[in-house]
Order: structure tokens, then C-alpha cells, then sequence
């Protein structure tokens, strides 16, 4: 099927044309031993390697025919008018509230300051306290010292493009995201899609919106196939998200008939389904084992459209292998285990994303070449690895999939 129009996105694996990631920038340089658990990192990247290593990401992807759109370069392409920017910079201010302790007109009258690109980059990086001159300053409150050293809080998760929003079919989820140090990460694609020549014109369906209450979050949404798609409910993305999202679904697009929800351990280590489980081809998933419950049960449920119009059914399964089976309608799905069912080696490559692959094709994925047992393991499975360096960019606590956003995927035939 041909699906016109700047989205599309029916599968995890078929053949990636069009993808949005974020160069880790001065955001990254931002992050300080205090500030690191609140910030959801457990170490702080070196700049100049973190972005070495993501430009070679890039590179493969663009060498195997991916075109690479950057987050930042289009939020400055949809402000390209004053009163968008204007408006942008407003909810920036409102949202950011808890981070702000000086006034909402100095700060904005500093950020005016900067040129579109240059602005785009002081949101994302942070406004530290010390750049505003004390001249600048004057109420008490902003004369007084305290500890947080900034006005406005760096995002250094913004490289993590997968999480604050997802494309599913020819719509998109604009996630409510559940930390607050990423709240404000979604308001981006929210103003890309409104105002961005690429996509303004076309009146993109939104299965999910960041004005819900309930956290939603990417890594957690899995399109596995043009009727089904698979959602993690973990630490970041709650049940109650997971029907709405369903619901607008299935009213709007109808191929989609099947949202299956897979609960996992709620821990910082699986933080979201993709960090535990992740398509790579047709018939083959890579998996971290510790999903599984004890005696190998999890909790699964199917929503599928209900009889009567608006409703849904939900059905319980205990079993991933046979639900994929189910789903999927084949009968016989692989499981590549992390680490090579090793306890140990499972462990620490899945702390550093061993089970987190993006498929560029059926069958084509891009691991950390650090997780060297879990790629051998995939390609014993006849997988093709394209390993890129992770020493950095592991640090963040994401992969490859986490670092991007599809687009376009061709079909898969
Ligand atoms: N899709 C993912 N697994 N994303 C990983 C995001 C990591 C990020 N530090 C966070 O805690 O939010």
C-alpha cells in the first residue's frame, strides 16, 4: 500500500528513509555530579567524543540511503516568523517555570537576543545564571546566590529523539513525557509539525497529545506491523495512556486493529520496552531474558476495536513468544537473547543497550559495537550488524533506537 504525505511508519524494520536525530550539544557540557541523577544520566559525555561518535551514526545511516534530519535545524526552520517564535518562547518560559528564579522579562529579553539557530541552542543547552550580568538583574530574588546555577535547565536527553514523540502510520504521538527533566522536550516536535513547511500543509492525525495526563513515552511504542502495534508499560508510560492512544488509533486509522501492551520490571535499567526488546527482522526480536517474569509469565493485554463504536476489547496473554506468534499470524518467531544467555554479560550489555538495535532493513540493524556478545549472537541469527562507537554516547543510557525518530520506512515485502 502507498501511504502519500511526509509520514509513514507501518514496521520497526522496514527500509529507513527518512529519520530526525539531535547532535548532542552544549546541553551535554551542561551536566554536573549534582545535577546527574535528576537529569537522567549516570556520567557526563565528553563533548567533542560524544558528537564524533554521533556523526558516524549518521554517516551510516546516510550511507546506506537514510536521509538525516536534525531536531534542531528543523524547531529554527518552523520559527522562521516572529510571531511563531514569539509565541514558542512564551511556552518555553511557562513550561520551564519551576527552573526559572529570575524574572520570565529578563530572561526573554536575553534569548531574544540570540539569532534563530543560536536561540533554538540556548533552549536546548540551558541558560546558566552567570550569563545574565548583574546589571541585568533587578529584583532581590535575582540578586540573592543559591546553588542552582541555572535560569533555565539544560536537556541533555534531546539526543534520545525517540522518546518525546513517535510517528505511527501517517500520525504521530506527541508524548507527555513522565520526568520532569524531559517534560519540555515534546513542545519541539509539537511546533515542528504545526509550522514546519515539511509538514504544516498536511493535517497529521495525532493519536497522542502532550496536553493528556497520563505519560506516554517512545521507547516505549513499537509499530511491529501495519495492523499492530506493541507498547511497553514500564516506569515511563502508564495503562491509561496506552488506551487512549489506542483508542484515537483505531477511530482514525484503520489498518491499525491491534495494540498490545507488555509490562515490564519498572527499573532504571529498563526504563522502556526498547531496552529490553526490539525487532530486527520479519520473524526475529532481540531480547534482554529478564523481562520475563518468574516462570517465564509476564503480563500482556490486546485492545483491539470493540463492537460498538469508541469501545475496545482486551484480551490477557501470559506468554511473549506465543503472542508475537499471535499477532504477527506466523508460526515461528526467533528470540536473540542479550548477551548470549550469559547472566553476566546480559546484564552489562543491556545496562549499555545491547538489546536496544535499530533496523534500517529487514534483517539490517545498527548496534554499539561495545555489546560485542549480543552482535555476535545476531549474527549467528543471520542478522547484519553495522556497529558504531559508543563509548560516550552509552552514557545517556540509550541506543541506537533511542537516538532516533522515523519518518518514512518503505514497505515490508
Ligand atoms: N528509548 C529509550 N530507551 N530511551 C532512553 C532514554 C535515556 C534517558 N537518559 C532517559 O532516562 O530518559
Amino acid at each position: 500500500m502507498t501511504y502519500p504525505g511526509p509520514l509513514n511508519i507501518h514496521s520497526e524494520i522496514g527500509r529507513l528513509e527518512s529519520v530526525i536525530v539531535k547532535r548532542p550539544g552544549y546541553e551535554v557540557e551542561n551536566l554536573t555530579p549534582d545535577t546527574l541523577k535528576h537529569l537522567l544520566f549516570d556520567d557526563i559525555p565528553y563533548l567533542p567524543a560524544i558528537q564524533r561518535e554521533h556523526d558516524e551514526f549518521t554517516d551510516r545511516l546516510r550511507k546506506r540511503g537514510t536521509e538525516v534530519l536534525y531536531l534542531e535545524k528543523l524547531l529554527a526552520e518552523a520559527l522562521d516568523d516572529t510571531i511563531v517564535r514569539e509565541q514558542f518562547l512564551d511556552q518555553m518560559i511557562r513550561e520551564s517555570q519551576s527552573n526559572i528564579q529570575c524574572s520570565s522579562q529578563t530572561l526573554k529579553e536575553y534569548l531574544r537576543s540570540f539569532a534563530t539557530e543560536d536561540f533554538v541552542a540556548k533552549v536546548m543547552g540551558g541558560v546558566r545564571k552567570s550569563e545574565i550580568g548583574p546589571d541585568r538583574k533587578t529584583n532581590l530574588y535575582e540578586m540573592m546566590e543559591d546553588h542552582h546555577p541555572f535560569y533555565l535547565d539544560p536537556m541533555p536527553n534531546l539526543y534520545f529523539t525517540r522518546d518525546p514523540s513517535c510517528v505511527i502510520g501517517t500520525g504521530i504521538s506527541i508524548n507527555t513525557m513522565a520526568e520532569d527533566a524531559r517534560k519540555r522536550e515534546s513542545v519541539f516536535m509539537d511546533y515542528i509539525i504545526r509550522y514546519h513547511p515539511r509538514f504544516r500543509d498536511t493535517d497529521v492525525p495525532r493519536w497522542y497529545d502532550r496536553s493528556s495526563h497520563f505519560p506516554l513515552e517512545g521507547g516505549d511504542q513499537l509499530i511491529l506491523n501495519e495492523q499492530t502495534v506493541a507498547v511497553g508499560v514500564s516506569a515511563r508510560t502508564t495503562p491509561q495512556a496506552i488506551e487512549e492512544m489506542a483508542r484515537n488509533l483505531f477511530a482514525g486509522n484503520p489498518s491499525f486493529t491491534q495494540v498490545v501492551a507488555v509490562e515490564i520490571p519498572k527499573s532504571r535499567a529498563f526504563m522502556h520496552l526498547d531496552t529490553v526488546f526490539t525487532m530486527v527482522d520479519r520473524d526475529q526480536f532481540s531480547i534482554h531474558p529478564a523481562i520475563h517474569g518468574p516462570g517465564g509469565e509476564m503480563r500482556i493485554y490486546i485492545i483491539r476495536p470493540g463492537m460498538e463504536n469508541g469501545k475496545v476489547e482486551i484480551e490477557e496473554r501470559t506468554h511473549i513468544l506465543d503472542t508475537l506468534k499471535e499477532v504477527l499470524g506466523l508460526s515461528e518467531v526467533g528470540l536473540i537473547e542479550c548477551g548470549g544467555g550469559d547472566e553476566i554479560a546480559a546484564a552489562r550489555e543491556q545496562w549499555n543497550d545491547g538489546s536496544n538495535t535499530l533496523a534500517i532493513s529487514p534483517g539490517v540493524v545498527v548496534t554499539y559495537d561495545r555489546n560485542y556478545v549480543s552482535n555476535q549472537c545476531l549474527r549467528e541469527a543471520g542478522i547484519e550488524v553495522i556497529e558504531i562507537p559508543s563509548s560516550e554516547l552509552s552514557r545517556g543510557r540509550g541506543g541506537p533506537r533511542c537516538m532516533s525518530m522515523p519518518l518514512v520506512r518503505a514497505e515490508v515485502r
